[in-house]
């Protein structure tokens, strides 16, 4: 069973296309990074599959319910983290979620019951009794997860779970999804428009200007783009240029000093290189495509380029 799955689905305003013609499937237990620059589209979807905003096209289902015709049973199997926290700063961790909690029907001992727990999952029981305010960024970003968390969710949302945080506490998040996944089977849908980090995604869609240009595992999607890169810097680069080309009849180019040579497993290539390469070499390293280049591919642009008009 997919834990999301679109089709056609899109959402237009008067004077633009936030999203059109999603097709998106997501099998239950998978974490999938949705990747895209600014504006392309990415709250918008999350806030269709979460119920939040009504698309104008297509349809979806989370958690096996129709986005438009169950909304209330979609939003009892999901939970949403959005991009500003929404804890109250002069609450202890456990008052905030169990207050919650409780807002939602659940009695005071079961509240609290769940509230431990959930910060026992993101690591933050042995402060769970200090107020929020003298938490670290990272600390209220895992408290944000712990709430969303709290009524045992099938699917969990989150828009931009890591934006600026430090290196530190963005892996800290990263083991805790991992976690989560491992440990408790939660599908976790994230965005993101940090490329390093969706390679942490079993599976990631890359959107642009409101459509999904390509999809697949990281490993997938960058096999497709191109091959490896091995770089050889020698004590005579001529030489082994000429070596590489006659004796394993590939082609090599002198870029920066390096001897570069293409391959589809760089690193399977390099004993077959040295040995053909009589002169000494001083380092060899394999470059691999990078999800900068997936999205360079298929865009045309680098990441961090200005998307323009989305109409
Ligand atoms: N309520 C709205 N009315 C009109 N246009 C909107 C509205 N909400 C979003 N848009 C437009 O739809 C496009 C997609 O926005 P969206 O917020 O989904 O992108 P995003 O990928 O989540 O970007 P970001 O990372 O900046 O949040 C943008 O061009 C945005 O200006």
């Amino acid at each position: 069973m997919n834990a999301v799955r679109t089709r056609g689905l899109g959402k237009a305003y008067r004077d633009a296309t936030a999203v059109r013609g999603l097709d998106l499937t997501v099998p239950r237990g998978t974490t999938f990074g949705f990747l895209g620059p600014n504006g392309a589209g990415k709250s918008t979807t999350i806030g269709m599959l979460c119920t939040l905003i009504r698309p104008t096209a297509g349809e979806a289902s989370v958690a096996g319910q129709d986005i438009n015709r169950a909304p209330h049973e979609v939003r009892r199997r999901i939970g949403l983290v959005t991009q500003e926290s929404t804890v109250d700063q002069d609450l202890s961790a456990i008052e905030n979620l169990s207050f919650h909690a409780e807002l939602y029907g659940a009695s005071r001992r079961d509240a609290r019951r769940r509230a431990g727990a959930v910060l026992e999952i993101m690591h933050l029981a042995e402060r769970g009794r200090s107020p929020v305010r003298t938490y670290s960024g990272g600390m209220r970003r895992r408290l944000d997860i712990a709430r969303g968390l709290m009524h045992e969710p099938e699917v969990l949302f989150l828009d931009e779970p890591t934006a600026g945080l430090d290196p530190h506490s963005r892996a800290n998040i990263w083991t805790r999804l991992h976690e989560l996944r491992q440990r408790q089977g939660i599908t976790i849908f994230l965005t993101t428009h940090y490329l390093e980090e969706a390679e942490n995604c079993g599976r990631i869609a890359v959107i642009d200007r409101g459509s999904v240009v390509a999809e697949g595992s990281p490993a997938d999607l960058k096999s497709t783009v191109g091959d490896d890169l091995v770089c050889l810097r020698t004590a005579d680069d001529a030489a082994a240029v000429h070596a590489v080309r006659t004796q394993l009849g590939l082609a090599a180019a002198l870029v920066n000093h390096e001897v570069r040579v293409r391959a589809t497993d760089g690193a399977a290539l390099i004993p077959a290189l040295i040995q053909a390469v009589t002169v000494p070499v001083t380092s060899v390293t394999v470059v691999k495509p990078s999800l900068d280049d997936v999205f360079l591919h298929h865009t045309g642009r680098t990441i961090g380029e200005p998307v323009g008009d989305p109409r």
